[in-house]
């Protein structure tokens, strides 16, 4: 899409309404304030001038201490350049047993020193998120639906602002409902989309709606893509990805505890979605992608689909194919790990 600018909105009824600012119209306080105007700019270098994570909350400057509350972290009870200063990837996924055996995963494929199994919760003070370290790579857990996602990425972009870390790629490794895809297909992030079939994610700011753009890097993709044709048995495509607020009717599903729509009007729904490229549906892309979007984090969503929705709503194939599904996205993002790292071709 041809654009130069978008400006957060604020809206008072449901439609929302993302603006678009030439360059040339751009005021001043536009041009030199972005942590006022954070989604200015498709392009990042239009007011990132560093590599280091940027936060865009003018108060946290005035604070002498900074809790991270669900991480269990802080700036003056942990020393954050130390522990976290070398950071370089940061991937993140629901479950906390999900993201810890990725975290021992990875850190094999590292080949990193030291006993994979002494891998430890850095979260482990509080159970709402769990964190792992190895070596370079971040796995953080971030719970089911945008709430939560939105809590672990606030303290999570502060966490690596404070720690000074720089040129930090962000992945969601999940898992999703396919549309119109074999199950076991991976999904790698062209657009998310709301419910509505928006790429953009609403957040209620001082009872007002603000709209943000949920763009993701098109070259992350494209790299993520490249790197799963290198990898046997990997079907992978590029598609947008519908984030919706629930699993059952939020999702078009039949078997919740409640249902207000027919088998017709659900595949109405569907099928909708896939003409406007939707090819897998989960619950944390929007907020992820728009958070990550608004910091110049780079970052990308790879989820794997666990059933094709045009089949279905139940999730019934046997436990060891669903550790293997769930697994390949972290095959897939740990592969470009490995080639950024020049640990492989
Ligand atoms: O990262 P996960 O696999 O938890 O993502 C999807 C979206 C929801 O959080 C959850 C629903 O089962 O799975
Ligand atoms: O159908 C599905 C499967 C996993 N996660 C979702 O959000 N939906």
């Amino acid at each position: 899409m041809a654009k130069e600018a978008f400006r957060e909105t604020t809206k008072a009824s449901s439609l929302p309404k993302t603006e678009f600012i030439p360059k040339s119209k751009r005021s001043v306080l536009q041009t030199m304030a972005p942590i006022l105007f954070n989604t200015i700019g498709t392009d990042h270098g239009d007011y990132i001038e560093q590599e280091e994570v940027h936060v865009k909350n003018p108060h946290l400057d005035s604070m002498e201490e900074d809790i991270l509350y669900h991480f269990d972290l802080g700036t003056k009870t942990h020393n954050l350049p130390e522990m976290f200063g070398d950071i370089k990837f940061v991937c993140v996924g629901g479950s906390g047993n999900r993201m810890k055996s990725f975290a021992q995963f990875i850190h094999r494929e590292l080949g990193l020193p030291g006993d994979m199994d002494d891998i430890r919760d850095i979260c482990a003070g509080t159970d709402r998120y769990s964190m792992y370290k190895a070596g370079p790579v971040l796995s953080v857990s971030h719970g089911m639906g945008v709430p939560s996602m939105s809590i672990m990425l606030h303290e999570l972009i502060k966490l690596l602002h404070h720690a000074r870390c720089r040129d930090v790629i962000l992945f969601r490794i999940g898992t999703s409902g396919g549309v119109g895809l074999a199950p076991g297909t991976v999904v790698v992030t062209k657009q998310a989309m709301d419910s509505f079939l928006q790429p953009q994610f609403e957040q209620v700011v001082l009872g007002k709606v603000i709209v943000r753009s949920t763009d993701l890097d098109q070259g992350l993709a494209e790299e993520l893509l490249s790197c799963a044709a290198e990898i046997p048995d990997l079907p992978t495509v590029i598609g947008n990805t519908m984030c919706t607020h629930d699993f059952y009717e939020g999702q078009g599903r039949l078997d919740g505890a409640l249902c207000s729509f027919s088998t017709e009007e659900k595949l109405e729904y569907l099928h909708r979605a896939y003409d406007a490229g939707v090819r897998n549906i989960e619950m944390e892309s929007t907020v992820f992608a728009a958070m990550c979007h608004a910091c110049g984090l780079k970052a990308a969503v790879v989820c794997v689909t666990l059933l094709n929705r045009f089949e279905g709503d139940q999730i019934n194939s046997p436990h060891r194919v669903m550790l293997d599904y769930q697994q390949r996205p972290q095959l897939l993002v740990s592969h470009l790990i490995k080639k950024r790292l020049g640990l492989i071709q």
